[in-house]
């Protein structure tokens, strides 16, 4: 299982309800034209009835014969129009839930999507929705229009004749045991299959997210093998649920038949001994057929709902899943706003409670304006600082401030609306580089837009491409270099006017004119914002007003480079052999 959450929660049938009230009214109308479909059907037997009694009373047949016509359409028409208006219902409860589902996925705090899978949340909100559509009509609507046509059919049959109503409620009462048995293992079933799928999701998304990898460590035939297995298991399941349903269906239409034949014989019987008219006979065996009918509507309802109620409790799963508070309208800092002041005192974190402290008691102080780096070994916990600062996630202890307020008390769209963020990785959505440049501040205007492909250097890239700003990068901008991708990321990360600009590594794969062009921007920028940068080039270091030294989770040493290369040894190391190593 990839989703880890706690298991408790309200039943399945509550969310389902949930999804459903919206469309109540819609619901009640569909269930209605159901209900009259059923029962125009129902009064075909007692007008067939009739029609017998003329035809034997030696009477004219054409009022019975127009009425059982008419009857016949208005089933047909009431039928449709009643199948469509549910259909459409069911269809606007799937929507209501994938969005329901895809605005709390987005909303999910980092660490929830540290333990989960995307490819298993993807199928929770794409396959598993779904299979509310059918859960909808034929379980909600099966069972009440089912449920309700099978006690007004068992009624009218008991004003027929009660002894052959009892011999037919005798026969369903024996399926019904059957069918206790039957229900729980297609619920089993349906779960171990929609999960399978979930796996297959997310062994599809790790195949697909790094193909290049697994194409170059030619592991192709075990992911193959990987996919098939979750492939399989899902076959293998539905399968199963699919064995138990039809047996449920069959046990259904099994009980029908030997009711059939059973009213025959005892009906026959009592015809004979004169109890009752061969017309009630023959309107009793009618409605031992209309029963059918809803008989299996109920037994499908039933069935379909273990199918529906697995998916509702996958999705359910994912609802539980910690979720950051819904975002309010995003307002980014006017320009010339002043850049932020920012303060890490004594903070302590770690990932998870089973993982050890990454910060150790951090703490340091960022006046408003300037730049300041972050160095220190692979693992000393500087990308962290900057996941801390965002609020991906929360310290254990200690007190992180931004403008002297605790991050805490930040309304987090504000906050992060001050912040402009260059991961490690830089990455590109797909789509076209207008989008990916816009993607924090859909409202620059074109000059700005201008001005900050010039400082990053993209003019060049983007007067080259056929299509300019409206190029396609491709799936995570592949279709871009490393250094490009780079430059996209700190240009969309500019076009939110940050009060406090958080590079991670940003100069990393640039080349070193285009290195140099960033260093004098950053420069720049860091005399209006905030720059924290964690660096591992010398070039980005020197220049830093503060370089804070990190090791494995604390501060050792605070200062600028001419005074840490005689006070910190470790960063006197680092600058002699990190920095000067990569090349410059
Ligand atoms: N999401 C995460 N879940 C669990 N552990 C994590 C997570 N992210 C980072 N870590 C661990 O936290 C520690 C610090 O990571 P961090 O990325 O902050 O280091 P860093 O100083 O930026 O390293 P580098 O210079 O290599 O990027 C590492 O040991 C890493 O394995």
């Amino acid at each position: 299982m990839s989703v880890a959450v706690e298991e408790s929660g309200p039943p399945a049938w509550r969310l389902l309800l949930g999804y459903v009230r919206p469309h109540r009214w819609a619901l009640v109308g569909g269930a209605l034209l159901s209900l009259m479909t059923g029962a125009t059907g129902l009064m075909l037997p007692l007008v067939a009835r009739e029609l017998i009694d003329d035809l034997s009373g030696d009477r004219a047949i054409t009022g019975a014969l127009l009425l059982m016509s008419a009857l016949v359409v208005a089933n047909a028409v009431l039928g449709a129009l009643g199948s469509y208006v549910l259909r459409r219902t069911a269809e606007s409860v799937v929507l209501g839930a994938r969005r329901s589902l895809s605005s709390y996925l987005l909303r999910l705090r980092i660490t929830a999507v540290d333990r989960s899978e995307p490819g298993d949340l993807m199928a929770r909100i794409t396959s598993d929705t779904t299979l509310l559509r059918e859960v909808t009509t034929d379980s909600l609507v099966g069972l009440g229009t089912g449920g309700l046509t099978l006690v007004a059919t068992v009624v009218l049959m008991g004003f027929v004749d009660p002894v052959l109503l009892g011999v037919t409620l005798g026969v369903i009462a024996a399926a019904g045991t059957v069918l206790g048995v039957i229900v729980p293992r297609i619920n089993r079933a349906s779960r171990r299959a929609q999960d399978a799928v979930g796996v297959m999701g997310a062994s599809l998304e790790r195949v697909l997210g790094a193909l290049r990898t697994v194409k170059a460590s030619g592991a192709e035939p075990r992911e193959e093998r990987t996919l098939h297995e979750a492939a399989q298991e899902s076959w293998r399941q539905s399968v199963r649920a699919a064995k138990w349903s039809a047996a449920a269906g069959n046990t259904a239409g099994l009980a029908m038949q030997i009711a059939f034949i059973t009213v025959l014989a005892v009906g026959g019987a009592r015809v004979a001994t004169e109890a009752i008219d061969i017309g009630t006979l023959v309107a009793f065996l009618l409605f031992v057929f209309y029963l059918m009918s809803p008989i299996q509507q109920v037994v499908g309802a039933i069935t379909q709902y273990q199918t529906g109620s697995a998916a509702l409790a996958r999705i359910q799963e994912a609802l539980r899943l910690p979720a950051e508070p819904a975002a309010g309208p995003v307002e980014l800092p006017a320009p010339g706003t002043a850049p932020a002041a920012l303060a890490f005192t004594d903070v302590r974190f770690r990932y998870a409670d089973d993982l050890p402290y990454v910060h150790h008691g951090v703490t340091f102080t960022v006046p408003a304006q300037g730049m300041t780096a972050f160095v220190g070994p692979s693992g000393a916990g500087k990308t962290t600082v900057f996941s801390l600062i965002e609020r991906f996630y929360d310290p254990e202890s200690g007190v992180i401030a931004l403008d002297g307020r605790d991050l805490a008390d930040w309304e987090l769209s504000r906050l992060r609306a001050a912040i402009g963020y260059v991961e490690q990785d830089a990455p590109v959505l797909s789509g076209s580089l207008r989008d990916n440049l816009l993607l924090g501040n859909p409202e620059a205007d074109d000059a700005t837009v201008t001005r900050v492909l010039k400082t990053t250097r993209l003019d060049g890239l983007v007067s080259r491409l056929p299509d300019g700003l409206d190029t396609l990068v491709g799936h995570r901008g592949t279709k871009l270099s490393g250094g490009e991708r780079q430059r996209v990321a700190i240009a969309r990360a500019l076009l939110r006017r940050p009060r406090l600009l958080l590079l991670d590594e940003a100069t990393s794969q640039l080349d070193a004119v285009n290195e140099a062009a960033l260093r004098d921007t950053v420069a720049d920028v860091a005399r209006t914002t905030t720059v924290l940068v964690v660096a591992h080039r010398l070039s980005t270091v020197t220049m830093a007003d503060r370089i804070v030294v990190m090791d494995a989770g604390r501060v050792r040493a605070v200062g600028t480079h001419r005074e840490l290369v005689t006070a910190d040894p470790l960063y006197a190391e680092l600058a002699a052999t990190q920095f000067l190593a990569t090349g410059e």
